[in-house]
């Protein structure tokens, strides 16, 4: 155990749920430990498939995962592996506290009583103060909120202990205070020597805090490092349009140069702005007696 680093190793992985439909196809990509890599595509591009795949959660019909270069079945078994699902994967109806559920993470190191040791009830505690929702700790969890919840489920994973730590859309109905607090917790984790495999739309942030990037569309469109593959062509080509205003690792893709997705409509004084087919808010009017006047000559 002492030995383990945390890694992900998906080789040539194709997943065909039961109505014939095939998520993902020849899948392959390899992460190591003290690395966050932000897991990259459109909606139904397959990256819940591919979670649940590495967690053992669905059968891959070809191929083949290993967790810090064991078999998924044996790193689950070490609590090596944690996840934190998106919202919608979640039954918040279901009655249990907070406490109760940072505990889980703890259930892998119980016997099938599942009475909770000295350390057990430890680490809940660090985890639940490392995310700041001890206070919340005898509430029940459908009461909390969107980004509360959130939280309850990476202390889970953090009481876990666990090297590699899977996070299906953390950022999906959080605040930017509390975005930024989880972005720092990956940082500091990273730092620790985890392995972080999450998957956002946020690309704005991407280059802020990830340092290795996959692609996903059924298949792998790129992998690698945040600055050789979170670039421009391969953005277009995973998300199959012109992008904008995406800070990219080395430079910021803004162009107003590029007429593709700008379009700038005046309206009497006050212009429209379109960034594709999103209207945002247009600039101040320009007020006649901001307007410069020609230098006379
Ligand atoms: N249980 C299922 N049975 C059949 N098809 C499924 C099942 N779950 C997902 N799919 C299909 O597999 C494809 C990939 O879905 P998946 O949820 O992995 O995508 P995703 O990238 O996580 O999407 P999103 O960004 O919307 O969360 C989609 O076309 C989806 O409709």
């Amino acid at each position: 155990m002492q030995n383990i680093t945390a890694a992900i190793h998906v080789e040539d992985v194709t997943v065909r749920y039961n109505n014939g439909h095939i998520a993902i196809q020849n899948v392959s990509f390899q992460l190591e430990g003290g690395t966050i890599c932000a897991l990259l595509g459109v909606n139904g591009g397959g990256k819940s498939t591919l979670f649940k795949s590495i967690m053992g959660l669905i059968r891959y019909q070809q191929g083949n995962i290993q967790l810090c270069h064991l078999p998924v079945e044996k790193a689950l078994k070490q609590n090596l592996i944690s996840y934190v699902p998106q919202s919608e994967d979640v039954d918040w109806q279901f009655p249990v506290s907070v406490y109760d559920v940072v505990m889980q993470g703890r259930y892998g190191y119980m016997n099938f009583l599942r009475i909770p040791t000295a350390l057990d009830k430890q680490k809940v505690q660090q985890a639940m103060e490392r995310v700041d929702i001890q206070h919340l700790a005898d509430r029940q969890i459908g009461e909390l909120s969107g980004g509360q919840k959130k939280r309850v489920f990476l202390a889970r994973a953090l009481a876990q202990q666990s090297k590699v730590i899977l996070l299906d859309e953390p950022f999906t109905g959080v605040d930017v205070k509390t975005e930024n607090a989880i972005v720092d917790l990956l940082g500091q984790l990273r730092q620790e020597g985890h392995l972080i495999l999450v998957s956002t739309h946020n690309l704005g942030s991407v280059p802020d805090f990830c340092d290795q990037v996959v692609m996903i569309n059924r298949t792998v469109i790129a992998a690698g490092s945040t600055e050789s593959t979170f670039n421009q062509h391969n953005l277009e080509t995973l998300f199959g349009g012109v992008l904008r205003h995406v800070k990219l690792a080395n430079q910021d893709l803004h162009d107003d140069e590029d007429e593709r997705a700008v379009t700038v409509l005046t309206d009497d004084e006050r212009p429209a702005v379109f960034y594709g087919q999103t209207k945002i808010d247009p600039p101040a009017p320009i007020r006649k007696k901001d307007k410069q006047e020609p230098p006379s000559c």
